[in-house]
């Protein structure tokens, strides 16, 4: 009997291992229980863990989508209020009940596992079968569909077999879990003769099953460099965590064998956690939305490449659950710089603020971070180089097996770049990392099909694009006023995060150009993923511009900076062209609301003025260094 849906009910989503025993306990395949925490369940097993503030009421348990399941009562009893409808295989998920009538007088056998040749071979003696695949949480070793897909290949090399699946969940009790095995087992068989499969004394390989079901086996457990890979990096503010996420993600997307998302701390607290604060729940909350974001990556085979702090323990190991649920393996790089270090480098400013109080619970100053005990590498970045702290990831991630980008034998691999002169920040690099004696090698280059604007690209002149948001005021103004600076000794384009084709340039701001460029027609660009690779440097007028762009062309981020920064980054370099960019790309200063050039359209011609000014200043100072060899 279904019992309506009531909407006042409290909701409670139970975990995936509650929700088989659910389903199993409605089916009356836990027979004689009937119930949660039923007093006849002699092992006590099948438990339901309901939130302190719902334990003693009426419930409503739905599933993961919303959907109404079961009504449990203060007392644990339930009623069913609707059945599952999908999910791979619902039409082999029969009742006791439904089994009973539709496949009487069959032998009944177990199957936990891919069948592999000899054991079908012994199953043909047996008649008319019926396969029972126990798919449930924590039980097979394939995956839940994965087994069923098995299975329902093996019945077809059977002369009689059909195929039914029970969610039999694992509780973590090895010799109780058998026991209710066996019961769920006899309940389904109902008399009927039960075979269970001799125990096998080694572990089958792929020659050992039928064809189809190897294929079977094959897919669901992808060689290690095939699975999909959640690389997790957890540290202080400071550490290196971003540094070396992206360094790592040059080197997969260098090798061009994978894609990459990257779910970095604080680009996921602009977009997908804004909002949340630094407090433990708000933090917990936050890796947890990474955590799922990053296992759904890997279900399909995916790369995330996460860096977030992550201080708390129980976090990440729901994190490492999630992944390794969904099929994915878990690597944990801590990087485990010291607060000292942190602190003395001071990327952002947050930690000279915090020890003056002026930020609440920051990590390592007046909030835990609890170091790893579970990480794949350990990385204590203090003193070294960027490529050398990374080479130790890169090696632990080799042995591990699950991705080689070890660039040996590349010939476009970079190697360190001259730190001669180092960002004007205290903390510059050049005092943690040793400095390069050998000069810059070229940066191997990609062979570029099209050029941006049709414009051909001259024999190595670097292309510097310019981009806002119309691309009609900002960044056409950048575009002409350093051709007047320049010349041609290099390339320039422009473009717009929202620009539209063919606008004109705004007339108020063209009012400002330097002589030798006013007049000249110009026509806006929506920006594209050709722009962007096109260019050997891309620099915005804010950081809102620098972040977008950097989401969508992850493998463009060392090239884009806001033109402020560039400017200050490049300050006192004596390195010049690609190398520069390349140094840059490592060694650049934060960006900081400081450096944005707010838009002055439309907003009267004393804020064009203004804007014109600054950008005509950047320009002189950040454009001549690229023009060195
Ligand atoms: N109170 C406090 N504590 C720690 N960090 C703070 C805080 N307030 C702001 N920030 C900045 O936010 C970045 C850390 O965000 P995360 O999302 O990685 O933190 S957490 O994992 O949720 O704990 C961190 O960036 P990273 O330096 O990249 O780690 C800081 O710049
Ligand atoms: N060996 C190294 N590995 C990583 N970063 C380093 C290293 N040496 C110096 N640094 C510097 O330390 C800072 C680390 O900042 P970041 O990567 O943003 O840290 P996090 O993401 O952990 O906050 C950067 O300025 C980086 O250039």
């Amino acid at each position: 009997m279904m019992a309506p849906v009531s909407p006042t009910l409290p909701q409670h989503c139970p975990s995936p291992r509650e929700l088989d025993d659910l389903e199993l306990l409605l089916s009356g395949a836990l027979a004689p229980r009937t119930r949660f925490d039923d007093p006849r369940d002699p092992d006590a097993l099948v438990t339901l863990d309901l939130p302190e503030e719902l334990r003693g009421r009426a419930v409503e348990l739905v599933d993961p989508e919303g959907l109404p399941l079961a009504r449990v009562e203060a007392d644990g009893s339930l009623t069913s209020l609707s059945h599952a409808q999908y999910g791979p295989f619902r039409r082999l998920h029969l009742t006791p009940a439904q089994a009973r009538s539709s496949y009487p007088g069959r032998s009944w056998i177990p199957v936990d596992d891919a069948l592999t040749t000899d054991e079908l071979n012994r199953l043909r003696h047996r008649g008319a079968v019926v396969l029972l695949a126990l798919t449930g949480v924590g039980t097979p070793r394939l995956s839940p569909v994965a087994l069923v897909r098995a299975t329902v290949a093996a019945a077809k090399v059977l002369p009689d077999a059909v195929v039914v699946a029970v969610p039999l969940a694992a509780h973590g009790d090895a010799a109780a879990d058998a026991r209710l095995r066996e019961r769920v087992v006899t309940t389904y068989a109902n008399g009927d003769p039960v075979w269970p499969l001799p125990p096998r004394a080694v572990e089958p390989t792929l020659t050992d099953f039928p064809a189809e079901v190897a294929e079977v086996v094959r897919q669901d457990r992808p060689a290690p460099a095939d699975q999909g890979l959640v690389l997790f990096f957890t540290g202080l503010s400071g550490s290196g965590k971003s540094t070396l996420a992206r360094a790592l993600m040059d080197r997969v997307l260098e090798q061009g064998r994978r894609t990459v998302t990257s779910l970095d701390g604080d680009v996921v607290r602009r977009n997908l956690s804004a909002g949340l604060t630094f407090s433990k729940a708000d933090r917990e909350t936050n890796i947890r939305r990474i955590g799922w974001v990053a296992a759904e990556i890997a279900r399909h085979g995916g790369l995330a490449v996460c860096s977030p702090i992550a201080p708390f323990a129980q976090t990440r190991a729901e994190v490492r659950e999630m992944v390794e649920s969904a099929g994915g393996a878990f690597f944990l790089v801590h990087v485990a710089t010291p607060v000292e270090e942190c602190e003395r480098r001071d990327r952002k400013g947050l930690y000279a603020k915090a020890r003056r109080g002026e930020i609440p619970e920051f990590t390592g100053i007046s909030s835990p971070y609890e170091a790893p005990t579970d990480a794949s590498v350990v990385v204590d970045t203090t003193g070294r180089s960027i490529e050398d702290a990374l080479d130790d990831v890169v090696q632990a991630l080799a042995e591990s097996g699950l991705l080689d980008v070890r660039t040996s034998d590349n010939p476009s691999r970079v190697e360190p770049v001259r730190m001669a002169a180092a960002p004007s920040t205290p903390a510059a690099p050049a005092a943690t990392a040793p400095v390069a004696t050998e000069a810059p090698s070229a940066l191997a280059r990609p062979q570029r099909a099209a050029s941006h604007r049709g414009g051909s690209r001259g024999a190595g002149r670097l292309t510097v694009l310019f981009v806002c948001t119309a691309n009609v005021c900002r960044s056409p103004f950048m575009e002409m006023t350093a051709q007047s600076i320049v010349g041609n000794a290099l390339e320039f384009a422009s473009t717009g995060t929202e620009a539209k084709q063919g606008r004109s340039m705004d007339p108020v701001i063209a009012e400002f150009l330097p002589e030798d460029v006013q007049n000249r027609r110009f026509a806006s660009h929506p920006v594209t993923a050709e722009v962007i690779e096109a260019a050997d440097l891309v620099l915005t007028a804010e950081t809102s511009h620098a972040d977008f762009l950097t989401e969508r062309h992850p493998q463009a981020f060392r090239k884009i900076f806001t033109l402020a920064q560039w400017t200050e980054t490049v300050q006192g370099s004596d390195l010049g062209g690609r190398h520069l960019i390349e140094w840059a790309g490592q060694y650049r200063v934060p960006s900081t609301p400081e450096h944005d050039i707010s838009d002055p359209y439309r907003r009267g011609r004393e804020r064009a003025q203004v804007a014109a000014a600054r950008i005509t200043t950047l320009l002189q100072a950040g454009l001549p260094p690229l023009t060195r060899d």
